[in-house]
């Protein structure tokens, strides 16, 4: 038996629908949704040493060290007690992030593979525009900067997962039931 913690990645462009469908896999297959962004919103908002560096990151749409992410992450991992495992959304999303991950998780984790939600810009940011959670970086300046960081820094490390064979591609400008159908069969064929 290996104690180690299961993990799936979950990336694509802002307004994909990673948090919509992270909510449904979480109440279906038990796995904890651990969104990366919203763990730094919350950081920011408890007053945090690094709130303004945090919120200058999101608002232009560019990546958070992994230093302070990372810690977030494994906190909250430690905290949520026994579960199927967990779903990392939004991370990792640039080399650093990758680099980090991979020094201070590697070896107490199992990542089962990443789910890549995939989906035209122009639907991702009308999503985004119309989310209404109040966010500092909907808004279309910050939207341009956060798809230019998704082309430049984060595609390639879904591509480098794909070249291990570790990419579960899933098209999301669908409905979002359709759209978890085809997640449903990935996590059972993966046996959550
Ligand atoms: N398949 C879908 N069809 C239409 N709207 C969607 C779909 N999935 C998500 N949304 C909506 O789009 C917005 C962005 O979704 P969200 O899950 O927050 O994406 P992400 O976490 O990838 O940025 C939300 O308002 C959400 O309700
Ligand atoms: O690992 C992460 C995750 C998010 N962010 C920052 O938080 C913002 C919002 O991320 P979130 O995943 O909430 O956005 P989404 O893709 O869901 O729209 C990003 O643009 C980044 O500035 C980051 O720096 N590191
Ligand atoms: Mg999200």
């Amino acid at each position: 038996m290996s104690n180690l913690y299961k993990v799936v990645f979950v990336l694509g462009p802002p307004g994909s629908g990673k948090g919509t469908q992270c909510a449904l896999i979480q109440k279906n297959f038990g796995l904890v949704h651990l969104s990366a962004g919203d763990l730094l919103r919350e950081e920011q908002e408890s007053k945090s040493q690094y709130g303004q560096l945090i919120a200058e990151h999101i608002r232009n749409g560019t990546i958070v060290p992994v230093a302070i992410t990372c810690a977030l992450l494994e906190n909250a991992m430690k905290a949520s007690g026994d579960c199927a495992g967990f779903l990392i959304d939004g991370f990792p999303r640039n080399q650093d992030n990758l680099d980090g991950w991979q020094k201070n998780m590697a070896d107490k984790v199992d990542v089962k593979f990443t789910l890549y939600l995939s989906c035209k810009v122009d639907v991702c940011v009308s999503r985004c525009l119309n989310r209404k959670q109040g966010r500092a970086d909907d808004n279309e300046e910050s939207l341009r900067k956060r798809i230019h960081t998704y082309n430049t820094q984060t595609y390639p490390i879904i591509e480098y997962y794909e070249k291990l064979g570790l990419v579960r591609e899933v098209a999301t400008c669908r409905d979002t039931d359709e759209v978890y159908t085809d997640i449903e069969k990935i996590f059972k064929e993966a046996g959550f």
